[in-house]
């Protein structure tokens, strides 16, 4: 599928994209070719079916009647094999090898109904192929300390012939193209995926446009075939990584239609499908064959959209896996042996697994990495410059006048610099955590790596409840007859899943905590993917561009706010509150959480020096105006001034005094955060996870408006579009009266005998004008207004074309628009129930931190409010004994977290309600729009009609 973005693959041959393979080939290995059989269906039971072919051993399958016909494999699965354990023989060789730079395919093919989606995709209770290869990858780069990743997913289908884009509804009917480096789709749209929930929310995404049908043998038969494919690129860690090279590599995860014999299906579309799907997978076995027959001079690989993306696998570059899916079935026996034939040739190709390298520096995941870089070294300078501030030269004392106004425009100069520098640092600080994000690292401080020649056993990580959610309850519920779907086999991965389930939940991280703080040589840390970066991604409206990195996302104005004004301020310490506590809770060398409150105290102290200097500047300012107010004492606009100049000192003075008062809190704050997360690791957890939830707002809230503005152009447009057809009916009118006229006059010169011929084809004359010879008046101006009447019917047709073009385009956008809003919705809706059960942790929490604290009877019997309440009362008493001090401080700096906390939760909840009216607002707009465009849509039909059968039809 689609391998590069265009700017990767724009470069051309002077500067190589690919160094090409290792300089060591790797040798040469056979495709990994296994045979899957499920078990009978109590159907093909009831009806009598017997078992024609079976596994012998784990290699062969042999033939029931036939005992002497027999088939060798890598390995031959039993109908009790669980999808997992295919995965650890057939794919997760691949994946591995993916991740190190190895390019790899694992397909499933069999005929209708034999079981390849249940392999690739499977279901909540058996996850297919795919769910546990995204899942492994995660896990590897989660395994790999020492490198960097970022991972890119694209999906697309083959239907009946024609390439789709699973990911975006308008990119139907794609090209094949083909370069240097073998066959791609062109405008694919690819999407950075942070976390295995996020890729299974895509593929889900996907799947609902996938085509499925009926057919006589599967109720939900997939009717197209599909390729998910996984772009890696990575990098080594560190920023002393320039100029090395970075592994690339695709993954391409494919999902076949079943191949069907004539009595299949019957009719129609199914008919027309099966046979587009039949001679693909001919192709597919044609291409197979020659591939291994030696002899062969050419490979029809362009014979099939299919067998044209998947050649350069096919040809050999790089892993390929091949399941073959079967029913022991004997009704089924014939396809099973072609099947089994298609296989064993399939064994013979040979392929070699060398590792891909980029050397070019435009590689997206170096062109991230060197923008982070020259980020952090703006932001470095333009730290360094809001400290230093401007100096105001001496302009000397023999020219005071002058000087005072250099003065004056200074300070103002120096505000607003100060302000656009706030603004700019704001900004950098939110591109860097952006594109941090986009990059995957480990959370793991150890060095052993998986691309060190021996790695050790990997812990396999099992699927969490968010992620399940995006695989299908229970694929394919119904089977024809309305029978039951549960096969003769015990329900593979059941009783792990309930077994997993309880350790699951107690280790649950869920989609958002899949990697948390990221630490970066020399500079602050950043977050890395810790969040559901979907909102940047999704937007990103270009195929093909991986990511909508500058489009919409709302982190800007979250900082900005925190860095401006004394309010704000508290809104930043939050921030560094979340960031402080998650890195916190991962334990590792770097003293992090001081790091993070030394930033902020800096950062305080930073506003407190510049709040020092406006003070210096306006007092003397104030004094210069009172010598002026000396001078003429009843100037009215110099006291004015003085008053303004005044209470602005007062202002900025208020706010140094405030933020006095906020360093040696925030530092003992600190301390009180550092104790409480002794006591509950889990409340940092808690608060990490309510600022993602806050972030994740606002990306929703940035989704919403852009949405809105959406449905703003619409409704302009749909205005327009009213405006439009008012004229044109303004324009039928006329022209329907100018016929009229013309008709009557015609009518009065008939009857008044003027002119025979005219008498005996008078409405001939209306469509065909004739030229009679020696005749002049009164025909002649009158077979001019038709011919001007023609061509004004001619120019309607045309508008009217037009319009409904426009009006069709105009409809596209809108179920665009709609499917935006209400995904939008769906996210709002679970957002809000994340919140609340974060509410309910928090209750739990505040529980437990009241039981912590040393019982008194008097709190001991209160409630978490009364128990703030009674310590608040205490603060008011005499001090206790020396000895309680400590204890009391502490309780005090754990209530203040928990008061602040609270408060952030009060501001969740308002935001969420905001939300949710924004959504509502959206919503009756676009309803709104919807009847406009079917009012515009049935008073331009009624009206186009009329005019076509009273005019163009007669
Ligand atoms: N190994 C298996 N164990 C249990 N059930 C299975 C197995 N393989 C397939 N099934 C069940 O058989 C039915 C058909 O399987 P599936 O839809 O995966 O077939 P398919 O080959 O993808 O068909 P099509 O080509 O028509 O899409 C489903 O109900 C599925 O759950």
């Amino acid at each position: 599928s689609s391998r590069l973005t265009p700017e990767l693959s724009l470069d051309g041959p002077a500067s190589p994209l690919f160094a090409g393979l290792d300089e060591d080939p790797a040798p040469k290995e056979n495709v990994t070719v296994t045979v899957r059989f499920r078990p009978l269906s109590p159907r093909e039971i009831r009806q009598g079916e017997e078992v024609a072919w079976y596994a012998d051993g784990d290699t062969v399958v042999r033939s029931e009647q036939n005992p002497s016909v027999a088939y060798a494999y890598d390995r031959v699965f039993a109908p009790t094999t669980t999808t997992r354990q295919v995965y650890d023989v057939a794919a997760q060789h691949v994946v591995s090898g993916a991740m190190e730079g190895v390019n790899g395919t694992i397909f499933a093919y069999g005929v209708t109904s034999s079981g390849k989606t249940h392999t690739m995709h499977g279901d909540q209770r058996s996850p297919g192929i795919i769910p546990l290869a995204v899942k492994d990858a995660f896990s590897i780069i989660q395994e790999t300390p020492n490198r960097e990743f970022l991972l890119r997913v694209s999906y697309l289908e083959i239907y009946n012939e024609v390439v789709n884009d699973l990911l975006n509804p308008a990119g139907q009917n794609l090209r094949i193209r083909e370069d240097p480096q073998g066959t791609f789709v062109e405008g694919i749209k690819e999407e950075v995926v942070l976390s295995p929930a996020h890729a299974l929310s895509l593929i889900a995404a996907g799947e609902e446009h996938r085509h499925v049908g009926s057919t006589n043998f599967n109720l939900l038969s997939s009717r197209s075939h599909t390729i998910f494919t996984l772009t890696v690129e990575s990098s080594p860690c560190g920023e002393s990584n320039e100029g090395e090279a970075v592994t690339f590599s695709q993954l391409n995860l494919i999902d076949l239609a079943g191949s069907e014999s004539s009595r299949a299906e019957t009719t129609g579309v199914r008919r027309k499908e099966g046979s587009y799907i039949n001679k693909s997978l001919l192709t597919l076995g044609t291409v197979i064959s020659k591939l291994t027959d030696g002899k062969a001079t050419h490979i029809p690989f362009r014979d099939s959209k299919l067998t044209r993306l998947l050649q350069s696998s096919l040809s050999g570059q790089g892993r390929v896996s091949l399941i073959c899916t079967v029913t022991p079935a004997s009704s089924n026996s014939e396809e099973t042996h072609n099947t089994l034939k298609f296989a064993h040739r399939a064994k013979r190709i040979e392929v070699q697994a060398s590792q891909n390298k980029i050397i070019d520096e435009k590689s997206l995941i170096k062109k991230y990495q060197n923008e982070i870089r020259r980020l952090k070294e703006e932001l470095e300078q333009l730290k360094m410059g809001i400290i230093t501030g401007t100096p105001v030269k001496d302009a000397g004392e023999d020219n005071i006048i002058l000087w005072k106004q250099k003065l004056e425009d200074g300070n103002v100069k120096l505000q607003s610099r100060l302000e656009q520098e706030e603004e700019a640092k704001a900004a950098l600080l939110a591109r860097i955590q952006r594109l941090t994000k986009l990059i995957l690292v480990s959370t793991k401080a150890t060095q052993t790596s998986r691309f060190s020649p021996h790695p050790g056993p990997r812990r396999r990580h099992s699927f969490g409840e968010e992620e399940l959610a995006y695989l299908p309850y229970k694929r394919r519920d119904i089977v024809l007859d309305n029978e039951s779907n549960e096969l003769l086999s015990p329900v593979e991965g059941l009783g792990m899943t309930l077994e997993d389930s309880k350790e699951e939940k107690k280790n649950r991280k869920g989609i958002l905590n899949w990697f948390k703080l990221r630490k970066r040589e020399g500079g602050a840390s950043i977050l890395t993917s810790s969040e559901g970066d979907k909102s940047s991604l999704t937007k990103s409206t270009a195929p093909s561009t991986p990511i909508g990195e500058s489009v919409n996302f709302p982190s800007e104005p979250r900082i900005s706010n925190s860095l401006v004004g004394e309010s704000a301020s508290v809104d930043l310490f939050s921030i560094g509150h979340g960031e402080f506590a998650t890195d916190s809770l991962h334990g590792e060398e770097t003293p992090l959480a001081s790091r993070k409150t030394i930033d902020h105290v800096d950062l305080l102290r930073e506003q407190l020096k510049i709040l020092s200097g406006e003070v210096a500047l306006h007092t003397s300012v104030l004094k210069r105006l009172t010598e002026e107010a000396g001078r003429s004492p009843n100037n009215e606009k110099i006291q004015m001034e003085m008053k303004k100049v005044n209470d602005e000192i007062k202002g900025k003075k208020h706010q140094i005094a405030s933020l006095e008062r906020q360093i040696p809190h925030s530092i003992s704050n600190n301390q009180g955060m550092a104790d409480k997360l002794e006591l509950t690791p889990s409340y940092a957890e808690l608060l990490e996870q309510l600022n993602e939830k806050s972030f994740d707002l606002e990306v929703k809230a940035a989704d919403n408006r852009v949405i809105q503005d959406q449905l703003n152009e619409k409704t302009t447009e749909c205005m327009e579009l009213q405006e439009e057809v008012a004229h044109l009916k303004e324009q039928l009118y006329q022209t329907l009266q100018a016929k009229d006229s013309l008709s009557n006059s015609i009518m009065m010169q008939k009857n008044a005998g003027i002119n025979h011929e005219t008498d005996n084809h008078a409405d001939q004359e209306l469509s065909v004008p004739r030229e009679v010879p020696g005749e002049t008046s009164p025909k002649e101006p009158q077979s001019v207004e038709i011919d001007e009447l023609k061509q004004k019917v001619c120019e309607l047709i045309e508008v009217k074309a037009q319009l409904e073009t426009r009006n069709q385009k105009l409809l596209e956008e809108s179920t665009y628009a709609k499917g935006l809003a209400s995904a939008a919705g769906v996210e709002l809706k679970a957002l809000s129930e994340e919140v609340t059960k974060l509410m309910n942790q928090n209750e739990k929490l505040a529980s437990e931190l009241a039981s912590v604290r040393s019982p008194t009877p008097r709190r001991a019997n209160s409630g978490l409010r009364g128990t703030r309440r009674d310590s608040i009362s205490r603060r008011h008493e005499p001090a206790p004994r020396r000895d309680n001090n400590a204890g009391y401080e502490r309780e005090k700096a754990l209530e203040a977290v928990l008061m602040e906390k609270e408060q952030k939760e009060a501001e969740l909840q308002r935001r969420i309600e905001e939300s949710k009216q924004k959504e509502a607002f959206l919503e009756s707009e676009l309803a709104n729009m919807w009847v406009l465009v079917a009012k515009l849509k049935k008073s331009q039909g009624h009206d186009l009609e009329d005019f076509d059968t009273k005019y163009i039809g007669s």
